[in-house]
């Protein structure tokens, strides 16, 4: 049977416990949101076809478990990322100090050279905000990785943010200028997958 994709790329989503990870997979994944918190056990994940530069790109995006202690299971998955997003929660700035630790956890346990994306996610509850936008995207600029302000919620820059990293990984393994994640239209809202994948 013919493949429906041009490129499988495996993303991994990175950062600590309730800012929004699994809403933010499930946004781009299945157009949805549940306000109920079931906080995330080892790693799961769901893929979603996208077009990009005119070649079906589909996305596996993992879903790490924000929580200490499943760290263990969680850096195994480092490896195999072709990119790695980080997420923190605008409205809780002990998320956005921790990404300095994952972004450590990353050169430790990642392939280098690896794409990065930094998500600052629940960005439609403005009056609870402690981190300015302005901060995350200075955070980003010196790392020289994308920045966006997400809601999972509102749907704000999800599918966005994914087309973005997805652009940027098929630019640097083509090595020849090609159009921006921003510049690309999504095609497929309709092969829609997941997958349960719980090692404990
Ligand atoms: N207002 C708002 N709430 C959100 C948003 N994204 C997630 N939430 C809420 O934040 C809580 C945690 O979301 P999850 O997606 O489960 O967080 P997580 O990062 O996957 O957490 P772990 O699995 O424990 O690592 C849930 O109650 C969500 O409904 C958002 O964009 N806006």
């Amino acid at each position: 049977m013919a493949k429906k994709y041009d490129f499988l790329y495996k993303l991994l989503l990175i950062g600590d416990s309730g800012v929004g990870k699994t809403c933010l997979i499930i946004r781009l994944a299945e157009d949805n949101f549940n306000s109920t918190y079931i906080s995330t056990i080892g790693i799961d994940f769901k893929v979603k076809t996208i077009e990009v530069g005119g070649k079906k790109v589909k996305l596996q995006v993992w879903d790490t478990a924000g929580q200490e202690r499943f760290k263990t299971i969680t850096t195994a998955y480092y490896r195999g990322a072709m990119g790695i997003i980080l997420v923190y929660d605008i409205t809780d700035d002990k998320s956005f100090e921790n990404i300095q630790n994952w972004m450590k956890s990353i050169k430790e346990n990642a392939s280098a050279g690896v794409n990065q994306m930094l998500l600052g996610n629940k960005c439609d509850i403005e009056a609870k905000r402690k981190v300015s936008k302005e901060t995350g995207e200075k955070l980003a600029k010196d790392h020289g990785i994308r920045f966006f302000e997400t809601s999972a919620k509102s749907s704000i820059n999800v599918d966005e943010s994914f087309l973005a990293l997805a652009g940027d990984i098929l630019q640097k393994a083509s090595k020849k200028p090609g159009p921006t994640g921003r510049e690309v239209k999504i095609t497929s809202r309709t092969e829609r997958k997941s997958s349960k994948c719980i090692l404990l």
